[in-house]
């Protein structure tokens, strides 16, 4: 519900309005989202609570209700802000303080929940698919594809080509990964059958199912596998770089042979970053069973296609250091 304005429990008004968000304002809040979640989930853990699943629903079942969150954090002051602050940053060394903890949750749930952190996160999200910013990555998928698909079929005998035709109606399948939408190029060019999972949507948009990749029930009947997958600006919000590294390797599970990863970064995770830059990134998608078909630059994102082509041999997969540019 974009349109009505959220408010505090004393009319106050929260979150951001309507108006656009500029790109400087829409990275903090995503970055403040995600750091929030994943202190939560170590939180959560420690308390050895049942349930770290995300939803509004849980989060509420391991939180105070709303008014009393609100009592709590609305007129805290600045000093026990920042001493909330430092206290999150520090959850790893914080063992065995169950008032401590729970006091950390609460005020996460409060930032989240009452101060309109998730609310404000989609909308940031959204923000970054706008036209105007650059918009929906996919449309670079979509013409890379029907470029790629032509040549495969003309390169087929034509008893091939015929039988392709027919199969043609038949369409591809896609796996979008940190779906947002269900109007992006990639679901309206009419060339595939596009699964759209996020581990969000609060915003509860029909087609879009709630879904963490990295516990996406494994595919047991291989017509099943994707075609496609679509994973633009999603890698770069994992946190940690073993996890990066797991769901890289996780994408095969799900393509069939010769089947297609789109993945977007931003551009300073390839071009200024400390231990990363193209060729190591493509080296270590090669290590794991994809080439690389397509690496292509705008101002703030870059746009990679690679083909999955073997699974990767455990036996044989390179060890991958942590190296200084
Ligand atoms: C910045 S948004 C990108 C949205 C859109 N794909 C784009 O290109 O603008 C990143 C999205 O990835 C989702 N995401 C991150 N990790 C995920 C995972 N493991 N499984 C599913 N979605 C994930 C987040 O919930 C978030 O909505």
């Amino acid at each position: 519900m974009l349109s009505r304005k959220r408010k505090t429990i004393t009319g106050k008004s929260l979150s951001l309005p309507n108006t656009k968000i500029k790109p400087v304002k829409a990275r903090q809040l995503i970055r403040r989202y995600h750091h929030l979640i994943s202190k939560r989930k170590l939180i959560l853990n420690k308390l050895k609570t049942l349930n770290d699943d995300n939803t509004n629903n849980d989060i509420k079942k391991n939180s105070l209700e709303l008014n009393k969150l609100n009592q709590l954090f609305k007129n805290i002051s600045k000093d026990e802000k920042l001493s909330m602050e430092n206290n999150m940053l520090k959850i790893q060394s914080i063992n065995n303080d169950n008032e401590k903890l729970n006091h950390l949750l609460n005020y996460i749930n409060y930032e989240l929940i009452v101060s309109g952190g998730i609310e404000d996160y989609q909308k940031a999200s959204n923000s970054g698919q706008d036209p105007t910013r650059g918009g929906d990555s996919s449309g670079i998928l979509v013409k890379w594809l029907r470029d790629l698909y032509k040549e495969e079929q003309s390169n087929e005998p034509i008893a091939k080509q015929t039988n392709q035709s027919n199969k043609n109606h038949e369409k591809r399948t896609a796996l979008e990964i940190g779906a947002l939408s269900v109007k992006n190029k990639i679901s309206t060019c009419g060339m595939f059958n596009v699964t759209r999972i996020d581990l969000e949507n609060s915003q509860e948009i029909k087609g879009i199912e709630k879904q963490d990749f990295m516990k996406r029930p494994l595919i047991q009947d291989k017509n099943e596998l994707f075609d496609v997958i679509s994973c633009s600006l999603v890698l770069n919000f994992v946190p940690e770089h073993s996890a990066r590294g797991e769901m890289c390797k996780r994408f095969s599970s799900f393509l069939k042979p010769n089947g297609y990863i789109f993945i977007v970064l931003p551009l300073p995770c390839m071009e200024n970053s400390r231990y990363m830059n193209k060729q190591h990134f493509i080296s270590l998608m090669e290590s794991l069973g994809y080439s690389s078909i397509h690496y292509k630059t705008a101002k703030k994102v870059c746009y990679m296609l690679f083909q999955f082509k073997s699974k990767a041999d455990n036996q044989k997969m390179k060890l991958f250091k942590k190296k200084l540019n």
